[in-house]
């Protein structure tokens, strides 16, 4: 479960990017944050993962208080709410297994558990023949299977991507969304703002539309609703 309660977000430079926004997205869904540029989507989804802090309001993800956490906290947190990137954010210096492994390097799991689990997602991804290569060895669509087993590793309740497809060609761009789909299956909330109109009509889901710092719709198996 994710609830934002009266949420608002101003910048150090005054800009405000949320204006009292308010929801609530039940564990399993999967959500569509679209809106045009500059509205606030990248923020709703930073302040999801204390990536920002609100400027007011409460945040609660996956029974965290997010705006509460202590900074101590906030790498237990991380293991509960997966982070997918426009750009990937893959480590250039270590190999695929190398890059998915880190997550799990860092909490000091046993070398048995990193290996099954690395394993597992590589085979969730389709990259179990890629395990040894760099990122700079793969393709786009492939970097960003790679950054999405990466936010699995740790069996997250919660993945969110903001533009995961947006460097992405539309060929590659509907393999991630199905990949996503595939970890929607399995129970995990995602939650993806995006561009992608074509995406967004094609897989009717949950639609939540930001526009100057607000919620401006919400709707079950909306559409994308933009012409950019
Ligand atoms: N770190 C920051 N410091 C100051 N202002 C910021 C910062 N990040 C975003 N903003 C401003 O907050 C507003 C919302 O930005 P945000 O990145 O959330 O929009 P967005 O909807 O994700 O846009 P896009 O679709 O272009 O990625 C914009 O006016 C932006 O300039």
């Amino acid at each position: 479960m994710i609830e934002m309660q009266d949420v608002w977000k101003e910048y150090e430079n005054g800009v405000t990017a949320l204006s009292g926004v308010s929801v609530r997205i039940p564990q399993g869904s999967f959500v569509y944050v679209v809106g045009p540029s500059g509205a606030g989507k990248s923020t709703f989804i930073k302040l999801m993962y204390r990536q920002e802090r609100p400027t007011k309001g409460h945040i609660f993800v996956g029974g965290f208080n997010i705006e509460r956490l202590r900074e101590s906290q906030i790498p237990i947190m991380r293991r509960h709410v997966g982070v997918v990137f426009q750009d990937y954010k893959l480590l250039q210096q270590l190999t695929v297994a190398e890059n998915i492994a880190f997550a799990l390097e860092v909490i000091e799991a046993s070398r048995r558990t990193i290996q099954k689990r690395v394993q597992e997602v590589l085979e969730l991804v389709g990259l179990e023949d890629k395990r040894n290569m760099l990122p700079r060895e793969l393709s786009g669509g492939e970097q960003q299977r790679v950054a999405i087993a990466r936010a699995l590793v740790n069996k997250p309740k919660v993945v969110v991507a903001d533009e995961p497809t947006g460097n992405l060609d539309p060929d590659n761009s509907w393999a991630i969304l199905k990949l996503l789909e595939r970890v929607n299956d399995r129970g995990t909330t995602i939650v993806m703002a995006t561009h992608n109109r074509e995406l967004v009509n094609a897989c009717k889901k949950r639609v939540i539309a930001i526009e100057n710092g607000r919620i401006s719709r919400d709707e079950e198996r909306g559409d994308y609703g933009y012409e950019d």
